[in-house]
C-alpha cells in the first residue's frame, strides 16, 4: 500500500480544485451535510491522503475538507451557535478513483473529472465499492500511521480479514459500512478537533467491563499539525465495533408492541437498569464533580438561553416559554438554597434509537457524540445523569405520540417503570429530584422543538404538545 500522503500543499489544492465544481453539487444532496440551505463559497484541504494510489486500477483518496459558506442572510445564528455560522465545518470524505466505473457502481457516482490530476477519472463515494471498503477494513486491522492518519485497534479481538462490507442504507447523520454482519464500521462525516466522545466513552466503558455498549475493536484518527510551536490536533475520524445482527432497536420495538397494544414497561425497566449501568461505569471512568451553587445558576441560565434562542426561532413555541422559563427558575432557586447535585459524563443525546436490544445480551446503549449540534467541548462536560434519563422519558413521549390515538398512559406506565430499572441498580430513584428532571426534561423538549422545526416540521407537534404540557397548560395525565 502507498504511504503516499498530502498534508494541504500545492498539489492538494490542485487535486481538489479539480474535484470542485462537483463537490458543490454533491455535497448539498448527502444527508450529513449539515450547512443545507447555504451556498458554498469555497473548500479548503485540511488533509488529504491516497490510501490507494490513482495509478492503480481504483484509486482510494481521504479527504478532510473544511467547506466555507457564508452564515444565513439575516439569520438568527441560534442556539447551535458556531455550528450554524462559524468558519467552515470539516468534512470527511471517501473518494473511490475508476476510469469507467462499473455499472453497478453507477448509485455511488459523483462525477467525472474534466480538469487537473484526476482529469478523465471518474469519482463515486468509495464505501459503495466492496473493493474500496474491504482495503479500509484491511487497514484498520493493521495498526500504524498513513499520513496524516492514525490507526489503532484492540490486539485482543480478533477482526478477520476478508469480511464481506455492504454499507448501511439508513438515513445517519455519519456513514457505516457492516462487514459479515460482524463489525460495524462508523465513519463520522462532519469532524472536530479533539476527543470524539463517541470513540472516548466506550473505549472507557470497555476498559471498565461495562457490557452494555458495543466495546470498540479498531479505530482511527487524523492528526493536524496546526502548525510549528502549536499542539497538534487530534480528530477521531472512525470505529469499528461489534455488529449486533440480531439486535432491534428500541424505537422500532417501543411502536411495535405499542401498535399491538403490548405493554413496554418489562423493556423500559430494563433499559433504566441498562442505563444505570452505564452510568455508574461512566462515574468510574472518568472524573465527576459536584455542582454547587453557581454552576447550578450557569446550567439553569443556560437552558434559558436556549429556550429564549428557540423561541426567537420557532414562534409555535412562544405561548409556552414563560411557563417553560418556571422550571429553570426552579433549579436556579434550588442551587440558590444550597442544593447541590454530582454531574458526570453521561450519553448526552439517548433515546429509543440509540438502544439496541438483542435476545440473548439485552439492552446496549451506541452512538454517545451528544447532540451533534453542540460545541465539542460542551458535549464532553460532566453533567448530571437528569440529562440522559430525560432523554428517555422524552422518547416514552414521542412514540406514544406516533401512534393514533396518542397513547399517553402507555408513556406514562414507561416512564415510571424506566425509573424504577434506574433505581434497582442505582439505588436512586431519577423522580426524587423533581427539580432537576422537570428543568432536564423542559431542556429537552425545546431542543427536540428546534430539531424538529428544522429537520422533520411534520414532527413539530410532538414536543411543542410536551411544551404545552411542562409549561403547566396540558392535562393533568401526562405528569411524571
Ligand atoms: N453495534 C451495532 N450493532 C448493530 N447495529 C448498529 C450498531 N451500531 C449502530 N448500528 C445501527 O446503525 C444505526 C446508526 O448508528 P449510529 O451510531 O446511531 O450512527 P449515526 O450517528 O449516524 O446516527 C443505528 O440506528 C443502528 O441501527
Ligand atoms: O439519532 P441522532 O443522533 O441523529 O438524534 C437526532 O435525531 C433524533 C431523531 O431521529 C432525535 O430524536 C427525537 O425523535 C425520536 C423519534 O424519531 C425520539 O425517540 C427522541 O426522543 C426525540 O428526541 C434526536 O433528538 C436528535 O438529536
Amino acid at each position: 500500500m502507498s504511504e503516499a500522503a498530502t498534508r494541504p500543499n500545492a498539489h492538494a489544492t490542485a487535486l481538489l480544485a479539480s474535484l470542485d465544481p462537483l463537490l458543490r453539487e454533491w455535497l448539498p444532496r448527502q444527508r450529513w451535510f449539515a450547512g443545507k440551505g447555504r451556498p458554498i463559497s469555497g473548500f479548503e484541504p485540511v488533509a488529504v491522503t491516497e490510501l490507494l494510489p490513482r495509478s492503480s486500477p481504483t484509486g482510494l483518496l481521504h479527504l478532510l475538507l473544511r467547506v466555507h459558506q457564508p452564515p444565513g442572510s439575516g439569520q438568527d445564528p441560534g442556539p447551535e451557535g458556531a455550528s450554524a455560522g462559524g468558519p467552515g465545518d470539516c468534512y470527511q470524505l471517501l473518494i473511490g478513483v475508476r476510469r469507467p466505473l462499473p455499472p453497478q457502481l453507477a448509485g455511488a457516482f459523483i462525477g467525472h473529472v474534466t480538469e487537473g490530476p484526476l482529469a478523465g477519472h471518474t469519482v463515486y463515494e468509495a464505501l459503495h465499492d466492496p473493493r474500496l471498503a474491504a482495503l479500509l477494513l484491511e487497514r484498520l486491522r493493521m495498526p500504524g500511521r498513513h499520513g496524516p492518519l492514525r490507526f489503532e485497534r484492540d490486539m485482543d479481538v480478533e477482526i478477520p480479514s476478508g469480511l464481506a462490507p455492504r454499507p448501511l442504507r439508513a438515513e445517519q447523520s455519519n456513514s457505516s459500512v457492516i462487514y459479515g454482519d460482524t463489525f460495524i464500521l462508523k465513519l463520522y462525516r462532519r469532524v472536530v478537533p479533539g476527543t470524539n466522545p463517541d470513540l472516548e466513552l466506550p473505549l472507557h466503558l470497555a476498559r471498565q467491563g461495562c457490557a452494555r455498549v458495543p466495546a470498540p475493536a479498531a479505530w482511527f484518527f487524523a492528526d493536524l499539525g496546526a502548525g510549528p510551536g502549536t499542539a497538534d490536533e487530534e480528530c477521531g475520524l472512525g470505529v469499528l465495533q461489534p455488529y449486533l445482527a440480531a439486535a432491534e432497536d428500541g424505537w422500532e420495538l417501543a411502536l411495535r408492541m405499542l401498535a399491538k397494544g403490548e405493554s413496554f414497561t418489562d423493556e423500559a425497566r430494563a433499559l433504566g437498569r441498562a442505563t444505570a449501568e452505564v452510568h455508574a461505569a461512566l462515574a468510574a471512568a472518568l472524573p465527576t464533580v459536584t455542582l454547587g451553587r453557581a454552576q447550578v445558576e450557569q446550567l439553569a441560565d443556560a437552558m434559558a438561553d436556549r429556550l429564549d434562542a428557540t423561541a426567537r426561532a420557532v414562534p409555535a413555541l412562544r405561548p409556552y416559554a414563560p411557563g417553560l422559563l418556571t422550571a429553570f427558575e426552579a433549579l436556579a432557586d434550588l442551587g440558590g438554597e444550597g442544593q447541590s447535585w454530582t454531574a458526570q459524563r453521561v450519553h448526552g443525546d439517548l433515546h429509543l434509537g440509540q438502544c439496541l436490544r438483542s435476545p440473548e445480551g439485552g439492552w446496549s446503549l451506541i452512538d454517545f457524540e451528544g447532540e451533534p449540534a453542540r460545541p465539542l467541548a460542551e458535549r464532553r462536560l460532566p453533567q448530571p445523569t437528569a440529562r440522559d434519563i430525560a432523554g428517555m422519558l422524552r422518547s416514552f413521549d414521542y412514540a406514544a405520540c406516533s401512534t393514533e390515538p396518542w397513547a399517553p398512559a402507555w408513556a406514562t406506565d414507561c416512564r415510571a417503570a424506566f425509573c424504577v430499572g434506574y433505581a434497582d441498580v442505582s439505588g436512586r430513584d431519577p423522580r426524587t429530584d423533581p427539580v432537576l428532571l422537570r428543568a432536564h426534561e423542559t431542556d429537552k423538549a425545546v431542543y427536540e422543538v428546534l430539531y424538529e422545526a428544522r429537520h422533520r416540521p411534520g414532527w413539530l407537534r410532538v414536543p411543542l404538545a410536551a411544551a404545552r404540557r411542562l409549561a403547566g397548560t396540558g392535562s393533568a395525565d401526562d405528569a411524571l
